[in-house]
């Protein structure tokens, strides 16, 4: 008989994703809402709803206070601005890193690095239910395959990031989300990887997952017909001008896919400089008066301007992974936007 074998203290067990989802569940009423806000997004893509697609909130949320704060704020605007934008909130619980860095709520929540992803898990379904019941869709960045698991019913829209577009682990994913997923260029600005995603992910795949009581499984993926290319620069070199954005299309149409493109007016297109998002998206919607297939805009937006370090006591509402607008900057650019629509 082989000997009990002692748990090893670097692995710590979590509760399945089934467990989290029923002591945090998803209303009826809600998840009906979460269906109608997929499906509205789906219309965007297919071109039955008009309305520019904007993607906006904080790189990262590490404060529930101050991002429900923004929610409540979002939610009130969108009020005013729905006829004419689909306002749909970041609420990124994993962040992906040039190297090392702190890699979200859902990882490390306390911000001691004692990655507590237990709390985490809960903590972020747990801002992400509060937010949805303020009527926002959500978008978040998908970055590992189980940490989606805990949080796949509750987002409306999912990126995959410039990261990890090449990645076939993420398309498999990708073919197996019940929602819209915009894929990234890479971050040396290439389209192709993002282009090729596409193709993949609308198709069926078997590949290896968990399935929600934590067994390892074989999954038979559907294939997501829903997806679409984000354009977000790369190293140092921009990607949202008409000539840009018309090679892209051009790429799309080539390999049969999606030509309808959403410009993150943030990263490399701002070269992380945060004010240059209010330029940027402005020319994008005026671009659309040519392109109407211009999907939407992402912003990287908060409550405060610009970002701050992790050490010491932190600024309320202010990011500290990539800067953002202030709240005054957005609300400002969400209304102009609006204008240059009519
Ligand atoms: O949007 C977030 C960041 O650009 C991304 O996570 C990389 O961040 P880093 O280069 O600071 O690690
Ligand atoms: C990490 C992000 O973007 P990208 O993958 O484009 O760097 C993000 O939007 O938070």
């Amino acid at each position: 008989m082989p000997a009990r074998m002692a748990q090893d203290p670097a692995v710590r067990p979590l509760p399945v994703p089934a467990e989290l989802k029923q002591r945090l569940p998803l209303s009826e009423a809600l998840q009906l809402q979460v269906d109608c806000q997929r499906q509205a997004i789906r219309n965007c893509l297919n071109g039955s709803d008009s309305r520019l697609l904007v993607i906006t909130g904080p790189c990262s949320l590490h404060d529930e206070v101050a991002a429900l704060d923004y929610g409540r704020r979002l939610a009130a605007l969108n009020e005013e601005l729905s006829d004419r934008l689909l306002i749909v909130m970041r609420a990124y619980v994993e962040k992906p890193r040039t190297h090392i860095g702190w890699k979200g709520l859902a990882y490390d929540p306390e911000r001691n690095g004692t990655g507590d992803m237990a709390l985490g898990l809960e903590r972020s379904r747990q801002v992400m239910l509060d937010l949805i019941a303020l009527g926002l869709p959500l978008a978040t960045e998908a970055l590992n395959p189980l940490a989606m698991l805990y949080l796949d019913d509750l987002v409306s829209w999912t990126a995959i990031g410039a990261r990890t577009t090449e990645s076939q682990t993420h398309r498999e994913m990708v073919s197996h989300l019940p929602m819209p997923v915009g894929l990234k260029n890479g971050t040396d600005g290439s389209i192709s990887t993002a282009v090729n995603a596409m193709i993949s992910a609308r198709h069926s795949h078997h590949t290896l997952g968990v399935d929600c009581h934590g067994r390892i499984a074989m999954l038979d993926t559907p294939g997501n017909p829903d997806t679409h290319l984000v354009l977000r620069g790369g190293r140092g070199i921009t990607n949202y001008d008409a000539n840009s954005i018309a090679i892209a299309r051009k790429a799309l149409a080539d390999a049969g896919c999606n030509t309808r493109v959403l410009v993150d007016c943030s990263h490399d297109n701002a070269c992380k400089q945060h004010e240059r998002q209010l330029d940027i998206a402005l020319q994008v919607v005026d671009q659309r008066r040519n392109t109407p297939e211009i999907l939407g805009v992402m912003l990287e937006s908060y409550i405060e301007a610009g970002n701050q370090k992790m050490d010491g006591e932190l600024v309320y509402g202010k990011s500290i992974t990539d800067p953002c607008l202030s709240w005054a900057q957005t609300d400002g650019l969400l209304r102009e936007m609006h204008a240059r629509l009519g």
